[in-house]
């Protein structure tokens, strides 16, 4: 592999077979490095996508949408061999319900979220702001409110409008509140050029895209012999840089010896384990990052009905939004439902005609991870019912995520938080910065936390897998040359 040199290929090790781990591996085989090994801590490969079988398809408990055709690795990979399906939900498709049962007039709804779209798309606005998103949106919000235009939008109705959009942010960054969240970061950052959001990969489920990446897709013969490389259930407990040869020791005791380590586990992975993770300890501009950078949870519901009881055509219903009246919000707190507070849809689900989903986001999403799935059914039934006011047929399945409480993961994904303004961390970059030894690239970090322009997303993740092994590439200028790496 080592093309035009005596000296012996070098060896690597991956930490992690999520998007980045696969699309590093991908890379470096394309090159015609092959001395890889790939471990993975968990029984399947794939992390924070993570499709399964339920309902008439399969459903994506972490990754669902392509993530905008917009400077999209993923979409880039995939355009011209894939046909995209559509959620096509549009605020004109979504019905809105009160807590007391009644639905919102429709075109004051629209009208009221997409004044809130228009503030929180300014994104030239955003960047400038040093305030929270929560507090950047309350201020325009409430200006705007009170132009002649929105008159019919009375205080209570505002109020509702603003709690639901509180939520919905929440949710979209996977943060505990919008308070959290950095108005400016998210002005200068990804999804200010992501372009159009609803794209989905159907029956497949988004690890079709792993086939892609692996070019088992579009031509089978030209498979990349990715997974061969991976083993499974292999915990790394350390990495050991202290020499131009780097050590990693697994939980089951086994050791490797190899000369680049491109570590990809979460954030919240990285929060909880660093200091034990890396020998000796990751320089303190990469410590401030993994500390401040923000990385919450975003919670998924799939419940699957014998026949759908919502509008079956796409322009009659997509979705459906739920405000929460001060006097019920009231009632369900402190109660075991509380949870159930932080849900603000359900949605269609592409290629699935009897099953809608949830989102949920926020502090309590610990008691949603942990309940029952027959008392998740029931929470779930009994929210559905008291905001469409009428009796539902109950679910007959259900699945969710539990992304916070499985160890390898410990939130969803990352986001520009107040501390990460605060404390000066580039966002993405502090991450990256490669760990050398004479100018040896000996650890990168890579994974969706540490790419630059689109964190989050799994393209975001991709192109960080690209990156770190791009890096290494270059080290070998002999083989750059005669492969045009
Ligand atoms: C609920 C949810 C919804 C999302 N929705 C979207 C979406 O619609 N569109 C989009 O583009 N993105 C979405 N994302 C984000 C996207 O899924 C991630 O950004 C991306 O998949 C992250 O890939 P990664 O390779 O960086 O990390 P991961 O997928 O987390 O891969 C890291 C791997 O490392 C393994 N690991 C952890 N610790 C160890 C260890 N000690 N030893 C060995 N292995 C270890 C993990 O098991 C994992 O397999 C969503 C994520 C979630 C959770």
């Amino acid at each position: 592999a080592s093309a035009g040199t005596d000296e012996k290929p070098p060896k690597f090790l991956i930490v992690g077979a999520g998007a980045a781990g696969i699309a590093a591996a991908s890379k470096l085989l394309e090159k015609g490095y092959t001395d890889i090994v790939i471990l993975e801590a968990q029984n399947r490969i794939g992390g924070r996508v993570h499709t399964i079988p339920f309902g008439a398809n399969n459903i994506d408990l972490g990754a669902q949408w392509c993530g905008g055709d917009i400077g999209n690795v993923v979409y880039e990979l995939v355009k011209g061999h894939f046909q995209f399906g559509d959620t096509g939900i549009r605020y004109s498709n979504s019905h809105c319900y009160t807590s007391d049962g009644h639905v919102v007039d429709p075109k004051l709804y629209s009208k009221a979220m997409n004044l809130a779209d228009e503030i929180l798309n300014d994104y030239e606005n955003m960047a400038k702001t040093n305030k929270s998103l929560g507090e950047y949106f309350q201020i325009n919000y409430h200006k705007a409110l009170e132009d002649e235009e929105f008159k019919d939008v009375d205080k209570e109705f505002a109020e509702l409008m603003t709690d639901l959009n509180a939520k919905g942010m929440a949710a979209l960054y996977a943060s505990d509140s919008w308070y959290d969240l950095s108005a400016n970061l998210i002005g200068e950052g990804p999804g200010t050029q992501g372009g159009y959001q609803q794209y989905t990969w159907k029956e497949h489920g988004f690890k079709i895209v792993l086939d892609f990446l692996m070019k088992k897709l579009p031509d089978p013969s030209k498979t990349l012999p990715v997974e061969e490389k991976i083993h499974l259930n292999k915990e790394v407990t350390n990495i050991d840089w202290t020499s131009n040869e780097v050590v990693v020791t697994c939980a089951d005791g086994s050791e490797y010896r190899v000369d680049h380590v491109i570590v990809t586990v979460s954030l919240g992975y990285l929060k909880k384990h660093h200091q034990t993770l890396f020998t000796p300890p990751l320089p303190a501009k990469k410590v401030n990052a993994i500390e401040n950078t923000g990385f919450g949870t975003l919670g998924k519901i799939f419940l699957e009905f014998k026949e759908p009881f919502w509008p079956t055509d796409v322009n009659d219903w997509a979705a459906y939004s739920f405000l929460w009246k001060k006097e019920d919000l009231d009632n369900v707190t402190g109660t075991e439902k509380e949870w159930l507070i932080d849900i603000t849809n359900f949605l269609r689900v592409d290629a699935q005609p009897n099953v809608i989903l949830a989102f949920t986001a926020g502090k309590k999403i610990r008691k949603f991870e942990e309940i029952s799935d027959s008392q998740l059914i029931d929470d779930c039934m009994w929210l559905l019912e008291k905001f469409l006011g009428r009796t539902l047929p109950r679910a007959i399945n259900v699945q969710r995520s539990h992304w916070l409480t499985n160890k390898y993961f410990l939130g969803s994904y990352s986001f520009g938080s107040m501390a990460t303004q605060e404390n000066d961390v580039a966002l993405g970059k502090d991450l990256a910065e490669t760990l050398s030894h004479d100018g040896k690239p000996v650890v990168l970090l890579a994974g969706e936390a540490t790419d630059e322009s689109n964190s989050g997303y799994v393209h975001g993740a991709v192109d960080s897998g690209w990156r770190a092994a791009r890096e290494i590439l270059h080290y070998y200028p002999v083989v750059s040359e005669i492969t045009g790496a």
